[in-house]
C-alpha cells in the first residue's frame, strides 16, 4: 500500500488564513464602530461604489428591460432546477409529534428563519448563478425577508443580469455592497433595520471569513470560501476530460486547489501533460487565476487502491468531487467528505454550479468533514416541543426532582417538588435527598 504525489502543492487552503483574519477583524471593529458611514468608506475605498446601495422597484424593472430573452430563459431555467431541488429537501423535513411516556406528549415544529441575508461573489466573474443558488432556496424555505447582496461589477453597478437573478429568484431587499462590508450590513441590519437571522452565499476569502468571525451574532451556511475540485478517476477516465474538469474550476481565482487522486500513474502523467496546455489556451483572466491555481495549488496522487483513494479524498473532503472510474455505485457508498459529488463522467461540476439543481454553495477548507453546502435547511430551524397530563407529570416529576438534586439543583427539584404538592396532594414521593450547600 503506497500514495505518491506527481506533484505536491507549496499551498494549501489554509495559507492565507492569517492574512484574511487580520483585515477582516480590523474591518468589523470599524464597522461595528461607525456603523453605515465605516460601509459607505469601505464601498468606496475597496470597490469605487459611491451609487445608491439599494435598488428600487423601478430600478429593478428598468433592468430586466435590459435583460435579453435568451439570458431570461437561461437564468428563469436555471432557477426552477435549483427551486424544484430545495422544495424537495424541505419534503424531506416534517414535523411530528410522538407519545414518549403515557401521557407525555412531544413534538418537533420546523420553521423559516424571518430574515436571510443572500451574498452573490462578484470581485473577479459575475457570479449570477450564486445569486439564485441563495435567494431560490430561502425562498423555498418560505423566509419572509430575503436581503440579498453582491458588489459593484468590474467599477461599474451591479451586474445586470446577476440583479435580475436576485429579482426574479425572489429577493426583497437588492444591494450593491460587496466584501465584508456587505457581510456586516446584513448581519447588522444595515441601511435596512432588518438584521439578517442567517447570512449564506460563497465569496473570496474576506467574504468567508466575515461570515465566520459573525457567526453566533448570526446564523450561517457554511464555510464557502475559494472554491476547490477533486477527480477521482481510474484507468477508465478518459484523461482529457478529466484534464478538462480540473481546469474547469482551476479558473476560479489564485486560491483554488484542484486535485486529481488516481489508481492509475499512465492517466496521471497524461492529465499532467494536458493541463498547462489547456491553461494556455485561455482567455486571460481565466489563464491568470487558472495558471497561478495550478503552479500553487495544484496537486496530482497515485493510489495502489480504491481505498487508499477514499482515505485521501475524505482527508482533502474538497468542495466539489468528481468520480470518473467504474463502479461507480462503490464509490458513492464508500466516500464520506464532499461538498457535492458528481458521479461519472456524464456529469460535471459546471452542471452544477449552474443549472442542474443540487446548491452550488458549498463547503470549502475541509468543512465537509462537518457540513454539506446550502440547502433548504440552513434557513430553517427544527423546534422542539412538549406538553404532558397531570398523571405524566407524576412520574417525571419524580425522576426530575431527584436528579437534580443528585446535580445539587435544589430550585430545579422544587418546580417538581412543587407540582406534585399541587396535583396530588394526599400521596407522599420519594424525592432525592434535598441539596445543604
Ligand atoms: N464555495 C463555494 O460554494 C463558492 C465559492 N466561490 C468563490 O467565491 C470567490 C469569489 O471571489 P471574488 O470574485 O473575489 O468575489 P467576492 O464578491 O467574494 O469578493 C469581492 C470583494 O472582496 C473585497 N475585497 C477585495 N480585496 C480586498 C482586500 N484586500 N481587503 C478587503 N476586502 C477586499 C471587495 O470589497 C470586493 O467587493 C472565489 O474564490 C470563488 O472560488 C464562488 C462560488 C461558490
Ligand atoms: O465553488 C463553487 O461552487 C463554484 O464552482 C460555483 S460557480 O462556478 O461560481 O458558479
Ligand atoms: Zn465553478
Amino acid at each position: 500500500m503506497s500514495t505518491r504525489y506527481l506533484k505536491k502543492a507549496a499551498k494549501t487552503p489554509e495559507t492565507e488564513t492569517a492574512t484574511a483574519q487580520n483585515v477582516v477583524n480590523e474591518m468589523l471593529a470599524e464597522i461595528e464602530k461607525r456603523g453605515e458611514a465605516a460601509v459607505r468608506d469601505y464601498a468606496r475605498k475597496l470597490d469605487k461604489w459611491e451609487g445608491e446601495l439599494i435598488a428600487t422597484p423601478e430600478q429593478l424593472a428598468a433592468n430586466a428591460e435590459t435583460v435579453p430573452l435568451k439570458v431570461r430563459q437561461d437564468i428563469d431555467f436555471a432557477i426552477e432546477q435549483v427551486s424544484k431541488f430545495a422544495l424537495a429537501q424541505r419534503d424531506s423535513l416534517r414535523e411530528f409529534r410522538t407519545e414518549l411516556h403515557p401521557g407525555v406528549t412531544a413534538g418537533q415544529r420546523v420553521l423559516p428563519v424571518n430574515v436571510a441575508g443572500c451574498y452573490a461573489p462578484a470581485g473577479r466573474y459575475a457570479h449570477i448563478a450564486s445569486a439564485y443558488m441563495g435567494v431560490a432556496t430561502a425562498k423555498a424555505a418560505g423566509v419572509k425577508t430575503i436581503i440579498a447582496c453582491s458588489g459593484p461589477f468590474r467599477g461599474g453597478p451591479m451586474h445586470p443580469y446577476l440583479m435580475y437573478a436576485f429579482h426574479k429568484a425572489g429577493a426583497d431587499v437588492i444591494m450593491t455592497l460587496g466584501g465584508v462590508q456587505a457581510i456586516a450590513t446584513m448581519a447588522y441590519g444595515l441601511f435596512t433595520g432588518k438584521p439578517a437571522d442567517v447570512i449564506v452565499g460563497p465569496g473570496n476569502k474576506f467574504v468567508a471569513e466575515a461570515k465566520r468571525m459573525l457567526f453566533g451574532k448570526v446564523g450561517i451556511d457554511v464555510f464557502a470560501g475559494p472554491s476547490e475540485v477533486a477527480v477521482i478517476a481510474d484507468d477508465s477516465a478518459d484523461p482529457a476530460i478529466v484534464a478538462s474538469d480540473l481546469v474547469g474550476q482551476a479558473e476560479h481565482g489564485h486560491e483554488s486547489p484542484a486535485w486529481l487522486f488516481t489508481t492509475s500513474e499512465a492517466l496521471a502523467q497524461d492529465v499532467m501533460q494536458r493541463v498547462p496546455a489547456l491553461i494556455d489556451q485561455l482567455p486571460p483572466t481565466a489563464r491568470d487565476a487558472a495558471g497561478a491555481a495550478w503552479r500553487d495549488y495544484g496537486e496530482v496522487i497515485v493510489c495502489d487502491t480504491r481505498e487508499e483513494v477514499v482515505e485521501i479524498s475524505d482527508r482533502y473532503a474538497s468542495e466539489h468531487l468528481e468520480v470518473q472510474t467504474r463502479d461507480l455505485d462503490w464509490w458513492l457508498e464508500n466516500l464520506t467528505c464532499y461538498g457535492s459529488l458528481f458521479l461519472g463522467e456524464e456529469t460535471t461540476v459546471a452542471y452544477g454550479d449552474k443549472a442542474s439543481g443540487p446548491n452550488h454553495v458549498l463547503p470549502t477548507k475541509g468543512a465537509a468533514r462537518y457540513s454539506g453546502g446550502l440547502s433548504v435547511h440552513k434557513f430553517m430551524k427544527t423546534f422542539t416541543w412538549q406538553r404532558m397530563t397531570r398523571e405524566a407529570a407524576r412520574d417525571i416529576g419524580e425522576v426530575t426532582a431527584r436528579i437534580s438534586r443528585l446535580e445539587g439543583m435544589e430550585a430545579h427539584a422544587r418546580t417538581a417538588d412543587d407540582r406534585l404538592a399541587k396535583y396530588f396532594p394526599a400521596q407522599a414521593f420519594e424525592l432525592g435527598e434535598p441539596v445543604k450547600v
